[in-house]
């Protein structure tokens, strides 16, 4: 007992000043990194968020975006959170996207009322009255425009007074330009890649749409001078790009198919025997319809009957040959061209295809572009091939109208990628079929936003030097260490060890 007490005394553990110096300095530490995480952990997230409704050519869609609201001008990813289909069918076309309305101008508004009802929604009420709306129109409007700009600017009218409604903050309605659908598509792809930010070689962007199609890249042996007209600049986080971006009006696949048939049906009134339906198929068709379009109209034959009789043979190559009569390979003042005296650099990086590039390759299962692109050519010779009584069977839930185009839609992709856009057997494989990219769609919409509201910085952002769970660490270590530190420092009190005490 006595030697226990004699341990005890010597032992400096055991002195009331250690004592206290030790529960003092473990507060200290706990106060240190209880102070750490409290005052430096990052705030509970709030959201903002942005409206950018997509008035394409067949239809209407909706897409709210939404990021951390205490970082929308750096580090901040900007995500979509919803999208809504304008799926309401009228009376005046089987596809009713806005240009569409041009005879009943103000259906048009109407027409977006339940997926903005669904945005309503969608974004928390304190966010509505700040969160930006935007309506972008593409070719269909493009198209409407030139053939009659006055029902255009009803159908605009209309469309405004609808969306000014709706208790967001509308920043208005407008057509984009071919050259911005098809820059900020690329936009879009890169950002979500996260390319821009990390200056990583860029992918370029490929879009098919219904009226039009742009094709958007960045090549080294490209500085703009050649056509400037195809060139567009952006500063973005620090890095320069020079992109070559073009978009094709009438080069949509629903305009091509109707510059296709509209070729076919030169050759004399009445039946239009196509290679690019299938054997079996067979509709009466309106020359009216078909030549509905500024696309085709100047080609209305004269004095020919109503309709016609539009029957398939199903035949591949035969198809690729009558499509290739919409391009012109033969005009071009550049050093390069595409089609249609059009320049175009050197193909150069990775691709993203998407819209209908996308749809299309999805549903004929051709979307995998490691397949040698000999061996989609010859799936796509089957498909076409089959009878058009089995292709219905097998797909009994599409819509017949669809359904028989996607004989014509995957040739057109085949026939522009690599006629039109210069894609080779080796080359294919740089294109990767895309519907989305980390869950938001690939399209200009995103890119159009991060433009308007200068989400992406002209120059690299500051970064914290540290994320908060690393500097709680360095923190931690740090006050631990001292604390050592501040024990070893009292070793000239510690008891000498040489000798252990004898317990008797
Ligand atoms: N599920 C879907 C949705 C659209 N699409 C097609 O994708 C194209 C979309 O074009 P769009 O309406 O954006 O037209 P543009 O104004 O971009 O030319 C149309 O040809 C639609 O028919 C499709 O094939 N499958
Ligand atoms: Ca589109």
């Amino acid at each position: 007992m006595s030697a226990q007490r004699e341990m005890k005394e010597k032992n400096p553990w055991h002195t009331p000043v250690t004592i206290i110096i030790t529960v003092i300095g473990v507060i200290a530490i706990v106060a240190l990194v209880t102070v750490a995480v409290l005052q430096n952990r990052p705030f509970p997230q709030k959201y903002k968020y942005g409206i950018v409704l997509d008035a394409g050519s067949s239809h209407t869609a909706l897409y709210i975006y939404e990021w951390p609201a205490e970082k929308d001008n750096n580090t901040g990813r900007v995500e979509q959170t919803h999208s809504c289909k304008i799926l309401v069918e009228n009376a005046l076309a089987f596809c009713p996207g806005i240009s569409s309305y041009a005879s009943a101008p103000s259906k048009a508004g109407q027409s977006l009322t339940e997926c903005m009802q669904e945005a309503v929604q969608r974004v928390p009420e304190k966010r509505r009255g700040e969160t930006p709306l935007y309506l972008g129109a593409t070719a269909g409007m493009r198209l409407l425009n030139m053939e009659n700009s006055a029902a255009s600017d009803s159908v605009f009218q209309s469309v405004k007074k609808a969306l000014q409604m709706f208790p967001f903050s509308y920043q208005g309605a407008r057509i984009l330009s071919g050259q911005e659908e098809g820059a900020f598509g690329w936009v879009t792809v890169n950002y979500l890649d996260d390319r821009l930010k990390q200056g990583l070689e860029t992918t370029g962007a490929l879009d098919l749409g219904g009226a039009s199609t742009q094709i958007s890249f960045v090549s080294d042996n490209y500085n703009g001078s050649e056509s400037p007209s195809n060139s567009v600049t952006f500063r973005l986080y620090g890095n320069d790009y020079n992109l070559y971006t073009h978009s094709f009006l009438c080069y949509g696949k629903d305009q091509a198919l109707r510059m296709t048939l509209a070729h076919q049906s030169q050759a004399g009134p009445g039946t239009v025997l196509d290679p690019c339906f299938h054997p079996g198929y067979a509709e009466i068709k309106n020359y009216s319809v078909l030549y509905d379009s500024p696309c085709v109209s100047d080609r209305k034959p004269q004095g020919a009957p109503a309709t016609f009789n539009h029957t398939g043979n199903g035949n591949f190559l035969e198809c690729q040959k009558t499509i290739k009569n919409i391009f012109n390979f033969t005009d071009c003042k550049y050093s390069r061209c595409s089609f249609n005296g059009v320049f175009q650099p050197l193909l150069q990086g990775p691709f993203g295809a998407f819209s209908a590039y996308y749809f299309v390759m999805n549903f004929l299962n051709l979307t995998d572009t490691s397949i040698p692109l000999d061996d989609v050519k010859e799936k796509l010779k089957r498909y076409c091939a089959t009878p058009w009584n089995q292709i219905r069977q097998r797909h009994p839930n599409i819509k017949l109208k669809y359904l028989a185009e996607y004989c014509f839609s995957g040739t057109y992709i085949l026939t522009l990628l690599t006629e039109g856009y210069n894609f080779t057997s080796e080359s294919y494989s740089d294109i990767k079929f895309i519907e989305k990219i980390k869950g938001s769609d690939a399209g200009w919409t995103l890119g159009y936003m991060l433009n308007l509201t200068n989400m992406i910085p002209a120059e690299a952002p500051d970064s914290p030097p540290l994320p908060h769970a690393g500097y709680v660490s360095i923190v931690t270590v740090i006050a631990v260490l001292i604390f050592i530190l501040f024990i070893l420092s009292l070793r000239p009190l510690w008891p000498s060890c040489s000798k252990q005490p004898q317990i008797v």
